[in-house]
């Protein structure tokens, strides 16, 4: 088993159980896990509410479910030590300190026809700040490995140097989607890269990298970014926004129906073209979930990403701060008060990070 395979196999049992099973999501796309969701899924929450404040004893936890037991127990020791630590790259989204999370991008998957996700700012985040919780994992892959990746279009993350070789990221740093305006910088250690911001992050906002002039064709010419729209850039390029036949005119009107509320009129939508720029607020009030769509956050029941947040962190979304109230706060305190200090992440002081949301 290749390196490569190693972490692959590791990444998609790993995402399949904290982001698909947690929060309904659909990023393994070809998941062959044979998993009885359901179980798997309360077991997996109730650790993450009781050690979200500390990751190594979050991870410990998520290693003796007897699914991950049995998942481990054939595996060669080093498969075993990258699954730890690989796993602890994950948990980390799930410290209350991590100022963004992982949300559904509806505006580029209805251009990309995927299912397209996004990091996403949960607090304001100061320029020149070391995101150190927003980990991947970076393993180096060979010239015939790196050619495969690129020629089947898959997603995952390639960074070439020409003193290192080739090398491939995977964990919730690779969600970050590129734009020509980016707002982090990626930083790389021996095992893993991390992002660092250029500018500020406002609550709300996309973390987002630029992935090289090139990356979308020559000159970027099928980028779909804010700022290749704004600028009339990238596929947005020489766009009339008047041609009624227009491709991307077209997926604009689809996008604009299935946003708007009931009371819009569709066919003013589809005849005055309105750019996605001006919708881009939508993504905070969806809470990736139509259901929230309309409605208040803090009261909706029926939103299941806000149920889920409710369950591991006793608070509204996207609040992690538990309430002084709140049922669990005896546990954590028991659980967690004495080590919370020395196993946290090594990640910038939350209080660097503000909300505005609560
Ligand atoms: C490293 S992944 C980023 C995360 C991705 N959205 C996901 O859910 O897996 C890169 C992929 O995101 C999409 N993407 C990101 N930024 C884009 C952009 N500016 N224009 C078009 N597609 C973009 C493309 O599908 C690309 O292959």
């Amino acid at each position: 088993m290749s390196d490569l395979d190693r972490l692959s196999e590791c990444d998609s049992l790993i995402s399949t159980i904290l982001l698909d099973i947690v929060w309904n999501f659909n990023v393994v796309k070809s998941s062959n896990c044979d998993l009885n969701t359901n179980n798997i899924k309360d077991l997996v929450i109730e650790s993450l509410s009781k050690y979200n404040y500390n990751p190594n004893k979050l991870v410990d936890a998520l290693l003796s479910l007897d699914f991950i037991k049995k998942h481990l127990r054939r595996k060669q020791l080093s498969y075993k030590s990258l699954f730890r630590d690989h796993l602890h790259v994950y948990s980390l989204l799930f410290h209350p300190s991590t100022p963004f999370e992982i949300r559904y991008n509806r505006r580029l998957s209805e251009f990309t026809k995927k299912s397209e996700y996004s990091l996403v700012a949960t607090k304001n985040i100061p320029k020149d700040t070391l995101i150190s919780n927003c980990l991947a994992t970076l393993i180096k892959i060979s010239h015939d490995q790196d050619k495969v990746l690129r020629d089947s279009n898959n997603d995952w993350s390639i960074l070439t140097s020409l003193t290192t070789g080739t090398r491939i990221f995977l964990g919730p740093a690779r969600f970050a989607n590129h734009d020509c305006d980016n707002n982090v910088q990626l930083e790389r250690t021996q095992n893993h890269v991390y992002f660092r911001t250029n500018q500020w992050i406002k609550s709300g906002q996309e973390v987002l990298l630029n992935y090289g002039n090139h990356y979308f064709g020559e000159n970027n010419e099928n980028c779909f970014c804010l700022t290749c729209e704004t600028n009339n850039n990238g596929a947005f390029k020489n766009l009339d926004y008047n041609t009624q036949d227009n491709q991307l005119r077209t997926r604009f009107n689809s996008y604009i129906r299935s946003n708007t509320t009931s009371s819009t009129n569709y066919s003013s939508a589809s005849s005055s073209l309105t750019p996605l720029s001006s919708l881009s607020d939508l993504n905070e009030i969806l809470c990736s979930n139509d259901k929230c769509k309309n409605d208040k956050l803090e009261n909706n029941d029926e939103c299941h990403t806000c149920l889920i947040h409710r369950r591991i962190y006793q608070n509204s979304w996207p609040s992690r701060n538990r309430l002084k109230n709140s049922s669990y706060q005896h546990e954590y305190m028991s659980e967690d008060s004495t080590s919370e200090s020395s196993s946290a992440p090594s990640s910038p002081a939350s209080s660097m990070y503000s909300d505005t949301n609560e």
